[in-house]
C-alpha cells in the first residue's frame, strides 16, 4: 500500500485529478470505477475544470459506478446517479452508452447484479478504481460483517452508513434506503489500480485498519492489503493513525495502466 499524505484535501484532490487526466491521456479507452460520497467531490470538481480547459477528454472512456441505493430511480435527487450527473457527467464529454450504473429500481436485484458483472467483464474489468472508505471500513457498500461477498450483490446498509447519508434525504433518517446494490470484493481486488481517497480524522481508524490491521471482514478495506497496486490519498487527519507516516510532500507517480 502506498499512502500519500497531503496537508490539505484540496491539494490531494487537485493532484489526484491531474493524475487521472494523465492516465486518460495515456489510455483514452480507460475503464474507470467511480464512487460517490463527500471524498471524491473535489476530485470531480478538478476533473470538470480540466475538461473545461481542454485538458481532459473522456469521450472514449468507460465508467462503472460502484454502488446505488435500492429502490431509487436515477431522477431521485438522493440517488448516486443524480449525484454523478450533478458533479461530473453533465459537465464532461463521457458518452452516455459507456456510463454504467446499477439500476436501483430493477425488479430482480440478483439479475441486475449479474447484468452489471457481465457488462464489467465485457469491458475488460476496471483499469482504475476510485474509492472512498466509510468510517467503519466499508468500501463501495461492502459493509463490515461476518463474511464478505465476491460478486456484485444486494447489501443491507448499517445504521451508521445510513445515518452518514441523511443529508441527501432532507435530514430524515427514515427516508434513507435500507439497502443498496454494490460491486463485490472480487471486482475491487481485480481492478488494475485502486485509488482510495480519505480525508478527515473521522477516517483515521478505517485507514489504520486498512493499512496495518489484520485482514478481517469486520474492516472490509483491510482486504485491500491483498492488492498489489493501491494508492491512498490522504490528508494529515486521515493519516494520523499510520505508523511511520511521512508528512513530506507526496510525489505521486503515474496513475493508470
Ligand atoms: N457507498 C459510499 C461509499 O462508496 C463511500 O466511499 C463511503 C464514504 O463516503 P464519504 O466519502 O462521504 O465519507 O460511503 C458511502 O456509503
Amino acid at each position: 500500500m502506498n499512502p500519500r499524505v497531503f496537508q490539505t484535501e484540496q491539494e490531494a484532490a487537485s493532484t489526484c485529478a491531474a493524475r487521472i487526466a494523465e492516465a486518460v491521456r495515456h489510455t483514452p479507452e480507460l475503464v474507470l470505477g467511480l464512487v460517490t460520497g463527500r471524498s471524491p467531490l473535489n476530485v470531480y470538481r478538478n476533473l470538470v475544470e480540466l475538461a473545461a480547459r481542454g485538458a481532459l477528454d473522456l469521450s472514449r472512456a468507460t465508467t462503472f459506478n460502484v454502488d446505488e441505493f435500492l429502490g431509487l430511480p436515477p431522477e431521485d435527487a438522493g440517488s448516486f446517479r443524480a449525484y454523478m450527473d450533478r458533479h461530473l457527467f453533465r459537465h464532461v464529454n463521457l458518452s452516455t452508452e459507456r456510463i454504467h450504473f446499477f439500476d436501483g429500481c430493477a425488479p430482480d436485484a440478483e439479475a441486475e447484479c449479474a447484468r452489471y458483472d457481465a457488462a464489467l467483464a465485457a469491458a475488460g474489468g476496471l483499469d482504475l478504481l476510485l474509492l472512498g472508505v466509510g468510517p467503519n471500513g466499508h468500501i463501495a457498500f461492502n459493509e463490515p460483517g461476518e463474511v464478505l461477498t465476491a460478486a456484485s450483490h444486494r447489501a443491507r446498509l448499517s445504521r451508521e452508513t445510513r445515518l452518514s447519508h441523511v443529508m441527501a434525504f432532507g435530514d430524515d433518517p427514515s427516508k434513507v434506503p435500507m439497502a443498496a446494490l454494490t460491486l463485490g470484493m472480487a471486482a475491487v481486488l481485480q481492478a488494475r489500480k485502486v485509488v482510495v481517497l480519505a480525508f478527515g480524522v473521522n477516517k483515521a481508524a478505517a485507514v489504520t485498519a486498512m493499512v496495518h490491521g489484520p485482514l478481517t471482514p469486520r474492516w472490509p478495506a483491510s482486504f485491500l492489503q491483498l492488492h498489489r497496486d493501491v494508492e491512498l490519498w490522504l490528508d494529515t487527519g486521515a493519516a494520523s493513525g499510520l505508523q511511520g507516516r511521512g508528512l513530506e510532500e507526496a510525489r505521486p507517480r503515474h496513475i493508470g495502466t
